[in-house]
């Protein structure tokens, strides 16, 4: 589990993050939602050490994240940032390699090459492999590095839950490679020491797959819970100042949302 305790982050007057609580559970979809601006990135730098709170804990199991060096937290816990952008000459597999870093001092051992390779089949670019990434379309980098950020946390570590924290994954995919992202994260949490955290921005999306979802809005927590306790029109009217329109589909036990 992954536990987030009362944080407060400030830059100058600015309060990014107000007083923050929740938790993460493993073997779930955790979805963070929210507006432009609310703070979400600013969480998940939180979350991943980046950004040291004023106030707060964050506890990565047992043990608090201050606790951990970044080597130790790099072997069970793997990031997918925002925005990567690398400018050279790669090959893709050299790129989905980077992922075992944390695992290998000089040279990668069989386990790493396993690693990667399944991870490249599982997320459908193994026969890009010898491919260079920079000639790759944005949707098909991106699904590059869901394989790099799986690769790092592939095998199950003695003892300790793995964690994967996805900032905007769904970005430059195309609405079949967000369902199949989708699936296929669902597929990875059949693991249930796998933690997985992400910030989408699609509420159907987010309705459909998640566990839970945290809806943050100007740095507070607004509601945290199942898709039906946090995406009432009362919440989406607060957060995006917008006045949804929500259809249940008993049969499918589905909720939609649609705007005007
Ligand atoms: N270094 C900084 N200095 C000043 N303000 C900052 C800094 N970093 C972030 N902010 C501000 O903090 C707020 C929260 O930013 P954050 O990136 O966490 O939002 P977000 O919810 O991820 O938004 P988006 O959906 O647009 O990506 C924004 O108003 C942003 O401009």
């Amino acid at each position: 589990m992954l536990s987030v305790q009362n944080i407060t982050y400030k830059i100058g007057n600015k309060v990014l993050l107000d007083d923050v609580t929740t938790t993460f559970e493993p073997g779930k979809l955790n979805l963070i939602i929210g507006p432009n601006g609310a703070g979400k990135s600013t969480l998940v730098k939180v979350l991943c050490k980046q950004l040291q709170p004023a106030q707060g804990a964050v506890t990565y199991g047992q043990k608090p994240l201050q606790d951990y060096t970044d080597l130790e937290l790099a072997k069970i816990r793997s990031v997918l940032s925002q925005n990567i952008d690398l400018a050279f000459p790669l090959k893709v597999w050299e790129v989905v390699m980077m992922g075992r870093y944390p695992h290998f001092s000089s040279k990668p051992d069989q386990k790493d090459n396993m690693a990667c390779e399944e991870a490249m089949r599982f997320f459908d670019v193994l026969d890009m492999a010898d491919r260079n990434y920079m000639t790759l379309s944005g949707g098909e980098k991106q699904r590059v590095h869901f394989a790099r950020v799986a690769s790092q946390i592939w095998y199950p570590v003695n003892d300790q839950y793995r964690y994967l924290i996805l900032d905007e994954p769904l970005t430059f995919l195309d609405v079949h490679y967000q369902f199949q992202f989708m699936h296929q994260i669902m597929e990875l949490l059949q693991h249930q020491d796998l933690v997985v955290v992400g910030v989408v921005h699609d509420l159907n999306l987010a309705a459909k797959f998640a566990d839970k979802i945290l809806l943050i809005n100007q740095g507070k927590v607004l509601a945290q819970g199942t898709s039906r306790e946090v995406l009432t029109t009362e919440n989406i009217k607060a957060a995006y100042r917008l006045n949804p329109f929500i259809v249940e589909h008993k049969e499918k036990e589905a909720m939609y949302l649609f705007f005007e």
